[in-house]
């Protein structure tokens, strides 16, 4: 793509006319080809419903109108889904400027993602000359769980006397001493008390798990960011990654963590091309080791100062939902963007409704999204949002019985699923045969195959040089012997075939084995045919493992009833991942302290801030409606020890009685009303009084 020319770019202030004032500066920031910021650094604090997608779209496609080749154009966002999002609208303001510029017709993004997938892309490439081998494989979360617990087995460490960090611990433990780049001992202190005396243990743990993954030709998800990272550590590939992008752009900033952090600084050291949009008061994401202080210091790492640029003119909400969000707000301890205003009236306070316990919580808002559908309001502009998943348990169960179809964000995952997970190990383990944890499960897939067999397998297959090992010939029990011999042609034609029929076989091969492996059997075979239809839309294997690892879809045949597109149904989210979307009328469950703030999350002053901002973000979904319901008593499940209790559960402290006036408070089922007595109803029919007294007369 050649360099715009100024004329081009003194026609655009026209198509950015429906921007407001502030969104416009922050598209047109350093832009100018002779201004003296010109690429200079951007802080966007964009507030709740301020319009940072669209600005930020509206930032990307100035830029390549002014002459930016989209190649060189990193954006970086939170999830897949705001990629596509953010591609999405880029590309519509792209063709209409395409109109009277026809050197942007069909001009897209080639590097927007996660900060996880675009590591992984750039690592593939730069393999070579990092040490790895281009065909790694990622593993995921529970992979990962597998692969430290067989090195925490080998080590002797589950054996010890007194009980050492289970698997998911160990790793938890891992990922936030590598995201947050702290030395172990602090981590453990702040994080992890009660691990504080394995310290020792751990850090061999973790060495024999960094040596496995190393021999293996493995990377998990914190391996993206960490190799990421590392390989700009030095200067020359800092210098030509860093190059190759002459605009980096990175949404929800606020949710970085201090590697991502660290590697945006190390790729543009000065700060030019660089513009980073979030908001402080959503950051919701500190368990995952993100931190708030990424923005906060953004300005101050550049001299001169990154500029800034608030946009505090909220489009989604009515003023009193607004009012009461604000009013949250301002209780937390440190703040720094400012109050947001609208201009959308409304009469509606957000209601704080009583209910008596979990069941009339369910029926409440059962009743209250049926009435809404009455008038006018589609279900799937309607959201049920809750802290944690299985808070909304109950109400599943209600809007089953009553055939009101939903779908819910935030459960099983559809690459958590043993089927779909099946079917990606085969493949996993095609490409990379050192990948043992792959390797386990797709070699136990086959009767008569038991993990003694696959250990033997994969121990020749490690000891084996690479690409001198016969899979057919491997010691096999006699009757497996010809299911393994297929199987061994069958992974071999994965590398000689094109993508993507090379699936194909392999998933044929898995549905005809899915009546012995699995219940139902008919219903997930659907799942694989997804699993295959959506393979089909990415460019290669490995770039479609890669981002079906990291980003997978929400859904598989498990769950309850997902319903067809074009249908309407209610969602159901937790708040986090309600994260960046909006809907006319939500309603929050168990508004109360014990579920918000989460009984888990009350251990220091952070976590509890923390909190907040997730009702602050829960409470900035809604448009139109917003009800926070208030149950009474609610059911403990996550007790320690056994047993089946209620509490009786008070009111979120984050709405105390100096906000309550920006909230209506009501109670459901609203109270009964007696009939008021009548004239008619006072006239004595007969005296029953006098009845009554007769009989001992
Ligand atoms: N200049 C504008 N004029 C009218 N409507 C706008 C304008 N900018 C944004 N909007 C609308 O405001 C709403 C919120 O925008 P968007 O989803 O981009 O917000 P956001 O800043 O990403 O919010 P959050 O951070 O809370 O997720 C959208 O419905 C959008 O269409």
């Amino acid at each position: 793509m050649t360099a715009g020319n100024a004329t081009e770019v003194a026609e655009l202030p026209a198509y950015l006319d429906h921007l407001n004032e502030a969104q416009r500066a922050a598209v047109l920031f350093g832009t100018e080809p002779d201004a003296p910021e010109r690429d200079h650094p951007l802080l966007v604090i964009a507030g709740a419903g301020s319009g940072k997608t669209s600005t930020l779209a509206h930032r990307v496609a100035h830029l390549l109108a002014s002459g930016a080749d989209p190649g060189r154009i990193l954006l970086l966002t939170f999830s897949r889904r705001a990629a596509d999002e953010m591609n999405r609208r880029v590309a519509r303001i792209v063709a209409q400027l395409a109109k009277s510029r026809p050197r942007l017709a069909g001009a897209s993004l080639e590097w927007s993602g996660t900060f996880h997938g675009i590591g992984a892309r750039l690592l593939r490439e730069f393999a070579g000359r990092i040490g790895l081998e281009p065909g790694f494989t990622i593993h995921d979360r529970e992979d990962s769980g597998d692969l430290i617990n067989l090195v925490r087995h080998e080590l002797g460490l589950s054996a010890k006397s007194k009980r050492f960090p289970m698997k998911g611990t160990c790793l938890a433990i891992y990922s936030a001493a590598v995201n947050t780049q702290a030395p172990l001992g602090e981590v453990l202190q702040q994080s992890f008390p009660w691990c504080s005396e394995w310290e020792a243990d751990l850090k061999r743990l973790f060495l024999a798990y960094v040596e496995a993954k190393q021999a293996q030709q493995v990377l998990d998800y914190d391996d993206l960011l960490l190799y990421w990272a590392q390989m700009i550590t030095d200067a020359d590939l800092a210098t030509e990654i860093g190059a190759r992008f002459t605009h980096v752009l990175v949404d929800e900033y606020q949710d970085t963590n201090r590697l991502q952090a660290s590697i945006l600084l190390a790729m543009k050291p000065d700060g030019r091309g660089l513009t980073v949009v979030g908001d402080d008061a959503q950051a919701i994401y500190a368990f995952r080791g993100a931190t708030v202080r990424n923005i906060l210091d953004f300005p101050a790492h550049f001299d001169p100062p990154a500029h800034q640029i608030t946009l505090d003119r909220n489009y989604r909400s009515t003023q009193p939902i607004l009012g009461a969000a604000n009013a949250v707000i301002s209780l937390a301890s440190e703040r720094f963007t400012k109050d947001l205003w609208t201009e959308r009236a409304g009469a509606q306070k957000p209601r704080l409704v009583s209910v008596r316990d979990d069941a009339d919580q369910a029926a409440c808002v059962v009743e209250s999204v049926l009435a809404r559908r009455e008038e006018g309001v589609r279900l799937k502009a309607q959201a049920v949002l809750f802290r944690a998943s299985h808070h909304s348990a109950r109400l599943e169960v209600e809007l089953t019985r009553r055939n009101i179809p939903f779908v819910k964000f935030g459960g099983l995952k559809f690459l958590e699923a043993a089927h779909v997970k099946d079917v990606l190990a085969v493949l996993r383990w095609a490409i990379n045969p050192r990948d043992r944890v792959s390797g386990f499960r797709a070699i136990q897939l086959h009767a008569g195959i038991g993990p003694k067999t696959a250990g033997r397998v994969l121990d020749n297959i490690a000891s084996a040089a690479p690409g001198c090992l016969l899979l057919a010939e491997q010691p096999v029990p006699d009757a497996a012997r010809g299911a393994w011999t297929a199987f061994a042609a069958l992974l071999e034609s994965v590398a000689a075939s094109t993508w993507p029929a090379s699936l194909e076989p392999i998933c044929q091969w898995y549905v005809g084995e899915m009546a012995r492996l699995c219940d139902d059997a008919a219903i997930r075979a659907g799942d694989i045919e997804q699993l295959a239809r959506i393979a089909a839309t990415y460019p290669n294997l490995e770039r479609f493992l890669t981002e079906l690892t990291l980003d997978p879809p929400s859904a598989t045949s498990d769950e309850a009833g997902i319903p067809l597109l074009d249908e309407d149904y209610l969602i159901l989210s937790t708040i986090h991942s309600a994260k960046g979307q909006e809907w006319s009328a939500v309603a929050l469950l168990n508004a109360v302290d014990g579920c918000l703030p989460s009984d888990l999350a009350t251990g220091s002053s952070s976590e509890i801030e923390e909190e907040r901002r997730l009702l602050y973000v829960a409470m900035t979904r809604a448009k139109d409606a917003l009800d926070l319901i208030v149950p009474q008593r609610f059911h403990v499940s996550q007790q320690h020890g056994h047993g089946d209790r209620h509490v009786y559960a008070s009111r979120t402290r984050f709405i105390p009685n100096r906000i309550l006036e920006s909230f209506e408070q009501t109670s459901w089922p609203p109270p009964a009303v007696a009939p008021r007595p009548t004239a008619e109803s006072r006239r004595i029919a007969f005296d029953l009084g006098e009845k009554m007294r007769s009989m001992w007369k």
